[in-house]
């Protein structure tokens, strides 16, 4: 598989070092040999490990060391000079290092112009879309790029599950790469001929600058919650970093969501345009903002959602989300005014929404209800608020039991495990209690945690059982499971790999799901023949 540091344009355009010093004011040590005017560069990167021949190395001052000091396995990388700040001139001088050094007074800030330069701003040439948020940021992308698909023959999709560029997705290491990484994908999309980008923006890259150097078309912000306060501080500085996307400089335009107070807060702050999605029907909210949600119930199908979403001019409009839950009809409907501001026909976008039922991991229908099957659903919550959100969503879907196989992350915040055996005891049926990532702890002791909390909740142990495997929980709930019934599998979503014991074993809920389901089909083939 391409490793995502690979994914460059295949025909980069060659700059001459000098010419990129002149452009952004990059100096060279007053002590150190002028630079050869026939030195070239085709790519920029901030990592050594992923320099390729005639790179750039952006070297910044990090949180825990000093880019530079990674300067000489930049070099043997491929490097052809390095740009840094003053004190990572002294380290490369220091290292003895013979390869040409230019200064900067922000290294960080200056990765992603530098990048957007030499790949010759990738981004002017597509329709780009970004969404932040704390919750909603995968879903509604993968909902945008279903309608920027319908209206552009090739399109890449970015963030936390993958990178895509028309057909070819890489895992992504983030939700948002680094800014030289992100240029080199665009350039690729560019050159792969396509129109448009939709991609996940996090809180993470808005403050480190990993979108700078792009100005998004549109941009969305779907909500704000407790998260990452070790990162930014507080709620207000978790916000501050969050509004940097809606800036002159990073986006033309934008599309809030005000369920929240914080998107009220940014609909009246931002210094862009922007329009405004209340998702909560019959919330006072919705009188002032440009579009509302002003009804929502069970779609046709028993699965997604049908919603009235009405417009600035007061027209209302069916439109409908294939996942379950109001999340999803949140989501769905910021979606929709996203793409429309990205120029699809707004009956286009709320065609092509209606359908997104694929995305990863998010809610993901695998197994359709019928043929003696239940419908078969894959869910990346992990926490117990998501728990407690899909959980809820699921059961107005199901007319029998709800199935649920879970369990709870290795090495990672302890305390939620039997909060979560709670909420599953409480909100589902059948329980199958099995492994995630167990890493390096024992699965049979987070197990026995999470049980604990079943157990709190649900004394007699009625319907609860474990698995030792995940892929034996999943062949169990299909096995308990009858076409009445839900089978929801919480807590991997995306993820293409199970961590047990320092060992990353290539494991997939999808995959697993659809392989037992196959099993099924054919042993009960079998025995009616
Ligand atoms: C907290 C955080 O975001 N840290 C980011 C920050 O790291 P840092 O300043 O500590 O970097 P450092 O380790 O001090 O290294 C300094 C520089 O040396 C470079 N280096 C380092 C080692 C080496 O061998 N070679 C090398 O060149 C690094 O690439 C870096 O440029 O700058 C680095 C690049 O300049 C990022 O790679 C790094 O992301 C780390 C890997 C990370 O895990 N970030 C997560 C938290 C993140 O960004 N998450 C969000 C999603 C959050 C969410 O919503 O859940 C995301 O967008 O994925
Ligand atoms: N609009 C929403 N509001 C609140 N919660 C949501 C919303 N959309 C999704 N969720 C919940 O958040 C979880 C993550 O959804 P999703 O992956 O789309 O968000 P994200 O912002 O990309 O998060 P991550 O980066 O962790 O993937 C889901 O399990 C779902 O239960």
């Amino acid at each position: 598989m391409t490793s995502p540091a690979r994914m460059r344009p295949q025909h980069p355009a060659t700059h001459r070092v000098v010419d990129l010093a002149e452009t952004f004011a990059l100096v060279v040590p007053p002590d150190a040999t002028p630079l050869d005017e026939a030195l070239t560069a085709t790519g920029v990167t901030v990592s050594s490990a992923d320099v390729a021949d005639g790179d750039v190395f952006v070297a910044v001052p990090g949180l825990k060391v000093h880019g530079a000091t990674y300067a000489a396995q930049a070099v043997a990388a491929g490097a052809v000079v390095v740009v840094t700040d003053a004190a990572g001139a002294v380290l490369v001088r220091g290292a003895g290092l013979s390869v040409p050094v230019l200064v900067s007074p922000d290294p960080r800030e200056l990765a992603g112009p530098l990048a957007a330069h030499v790949h010759g701003h990738p981004g002017r040439d597509l329709v780009t879309v970004g969404v932040t948020g704390t919750n909603g940021k995968t879903t509604t992308t993968y909902f945008v790029d279903a309608a920027l698909r319908a209206a552009h023959a090739t399109t890449a999709v970015l963030g936390t599950v993958e990178l895509k560029v028309g057909d070819e997705a890489v895992e992504s290491p983030r939700t948002t790469v680094e800014a030289p990484a992100l240029q080199g994908i665009l350039a690729l999309a560019r050159e792969r001929g396509a129109g448009a980008v939709a991609m996940e923006v996090s809180s993470h890259a808005l403050a480190l600058g990993r979108v700078r150097g792009l100005t998004f078309d549109v941009v969305g912000f779907t909500n704000l919650q407790r998260d990452h306060l070790d990162f930014h501080g507080d709620m207000d500085g978790y916000f501050r970093d969050k509004a940097r996307l809606f800036a002159p400089e990073q986006a033309r335009r934008g599309v809030v969501v005000v369920d929240d107070e914080w998107g009220r807060r940014l609909a009246a702050t931002s210094p862009i345009p922007v329009e405004t999605v209340a998702t909560h029907v019959g919330d006072p909210v919705g009188d002032d903002a440009d579009w509302a949600v002003v009804a929502a119930d069970i779609g046709l199908d028993g699965v997604g959602s049908t919603f009235t979403l009405r417009g600035p001019d007061g027209a209302r409009h069916e439109a409908a989300s294939p996942l379950p839950g109001l999340v999803n009809v949140s989501n769905a409907a910021l979606a929709i005014v996203l793409a429309r501001a990205a120029g699809v026909e707004l009956a286009t976008a709320i065609d092509a929404v209606a359908h997104a039922h694929e995305i990863p991991g998010r809610m993901e229908r695998v197994v359709e209800r019928g043929d003696g099957f239940p419908l078969g659903l894959v869910d990346y919550a992990h926490t117990p608020d998501a728990l407690v959100l899909a959980l809820e969503a699921v059961r107005p879907i199901t007319p029998g039991r709800l199935v649920l196989v879970f369990g709870s992350d290795g090495d990672r915040d302890q305390g939620k495990r039997p909060i979560m055996g709670q909420i599953a005891a409480r909100l589902a049926d059948v329980l199958v209690v099995t492994d995630e990532n167990p890493r390096s702890e024992d699965p049979a002791a987070i197990r026995a945690a999470i049980l604990e909390g079943v157990r709190a909740e649900r004394p007699s142990g009625t319907d609860v059982h474990e698995a030792t495997s995940r892929a034996q929980a999943i062949r169990d709930a299909l096995a308990l499971a009858t076409d009445q019934d839900t089978v929801i599998i919480t807590g991997k979503g995306h993820e293409p790999t199970q961590e047990i014991a320092g060992v990353f074993h290539r494991y997939n809920d999808r995959d697993v799901l659809l392989a037992v389901r196959a099993e099924s089909t054919r042993a009960r083939a079998e025995s009616h023949a």
